[in-house]
C-alpha cells in the first residue's frame, strides 16, 4: 500500500458552464456529478463559482449564509445540494466555491466546501489570497473590493484515500501553501479556479507544473467552461499533472468532464528517481511546513 494516497483513485474534475440561473446550475452540477461517478470517479471536483456568473458585481447578490453549519437550506441551498449530490453519487466532491455571507461578521467570502460520500461536510477553505491585479489595458480585477481573505491552510483527509490539499483559483501562485500541504502529506493539490483569457495562457499550465514539480504531488485545476457573452471569460483547460508535472488530461475552453486515473505508486517513484523530497537543507533555510502555519479558521 502506498503511503500517501492508499489506493489507487479516479479524479474527475467538471468544467461546468454556469449561468445567472442558481437552481439550474445547482442542479446541472449534480447530473454531472452523477455521471462523473457512473464513470468510475471516486473524487470530483467542481469550479470555482460554480453556482453564479464569476465577478466582483455578483458575489453578494449569490452569497449565501455557512454558519453556524450546517446552515438551512433557506441559508444555504448550495451547502444542501452539494451535500445530496456527494451522497447520491457517493464520492469526495470537492465542491469548487460559492460566495458566502458570514451574516455575524458581514464579510463576504469565496468559500470551497467538501462533502464526503454520507453527504457529511468535510472541510470549508476559504480562499486565502484574494485576486487583486492590475495589467493596464487587459485585465483589472479587485476581489477585496468586496472580499475578504480567509486565514487557513486546508487539508482534508479522505479515510478512503488519504489527504488531499484544498486552495482557490489565485491561492496557487503562493507555493507556501502547496509546499505546507505537500509536506504535511497530501497526495494532492486541488484549486478550482476560474482564470481569464489573459493570464490563462500566460500562467495556468505553467503554475499547475510548477506546483507539482516543487512537491512531487499531483495537481488539479478545475475551471469553469469558457462563456463569450460573460463579463468575465473564464480561461477554461481543467487540467491534471502527475508528479513528475506531466500534463495527464486537459479539457479544451467548454463544458466537458475530464476524468485521470491516480496512484500513489506513481509519486513515489517520482520520489524515488530524483529525490529532492528528501534532499532539502533546512539547516540553510527554513521549512515552512513548520512553526506558525495555522489549519483552524480564526474565530
Ligand atoms: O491568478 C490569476 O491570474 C487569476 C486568478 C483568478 O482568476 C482568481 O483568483 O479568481
Amino acid at each position: 500500500m502506498s503511503k500517501l494516497l492508499k489506493k489507487p483513485v479516479k479524479l474527475a474534475l467538471i468544467q461546468l458552464a454556469s449561468g445567472a440561473d442558481k437552481s439550474h446550475n445547482l442542479t446541472h452540477a449534480r447530473d454531472k456529478v452523477l455521471s462523473a461517478a457512473q464513470s468510475g470517479a471516486g473524487i470530483v471536483v467542481l469550479p470555482e463559482c460554480f453556482n453564479s456568473p464569476y465577478g466582483c458585481d455578483y458575489f453578494p447578490s449569490y452569497a449565501e449564509t455557512l454558519l453556524p453549519s450546517p446552515p438551512t437550506p433557506s441559508q444555504s441551498p448550495s451547502f444542501h445540494a452539494l451535500s445530496a449530490m456527494a451522497k447520491e453519487a457517493h464520492v469526495y466532491l470537492i465542491g469548487g466555491s460559492i460566495p458566502e455571507l458570514d451574516t455575524e461578521t458581514k464579510k463576504y467570502y469565496n468559500t470551497s466546501l467538501t462533502f464526503g460520500p454520507s453527504g457529511d461536510l468535510l472541510a470549508t477553505h476559504r480562499k486565502v489570497h484574494l485576486f487583486d491585479i492590475d495589467i493596464p489595458g487587459k485585465i483589472t480585477f479587485k476581489e477585496s473590493e468586496v472580499l475578504s481573505p480567509g486565514n487557513k491552510v486546508t487539508i482534508v483527509e479522505f479515510p478512503e484515500y488519504g489527504k488531499v490539499a484544498i486552495a482557490i483559483c489565485y491561492d496557487i501562485r503562493f507555493p507556501e501553501l502547496a509546499m505546507i500541504a505537500a509536506r504535511k502529506g497530501a497526495f494532492a493539490l486541488v484549486y478550482p479556479g476560474a482564470f481569464n483569457t489573459t493570464t490563462g495562457p500566460m500562467h495556468w499550465k505553467l503554475l499547475g507544473q510548477a506546483r507539482a514539480v516543487d512537491n512531487q504531488v499531483y495537481v488539479a485545476l478545475c475551471s469553469p467552461a469558457r462563456d463569450e457573452d460573460a463579463s468575465y471569460r473564464a480561461w477554461g483547460h481543467s487540467l491534471v499533472c502527475d508528479p513528475l508535472a506531466e500534463v495527464l488530461v486537459e479539457a479544451g475552453e467548454r463544458e466537458e468532464t475530464v476524468l485521470v486515473d491516480l496512484s500513489g505508486e506513481k509519486i513515489e517513484e517520482s520520489r524515488k528517481g530524483i529525490p529532492v523530497y528528501g534532499q532539502r537543507r533546512f539547516d540553510v533555510y527554513p521549512d515552512v511546513s513548520k512553526g506558525e502555519v495555522r489549519f483552524e479558521d480564526e474565530v
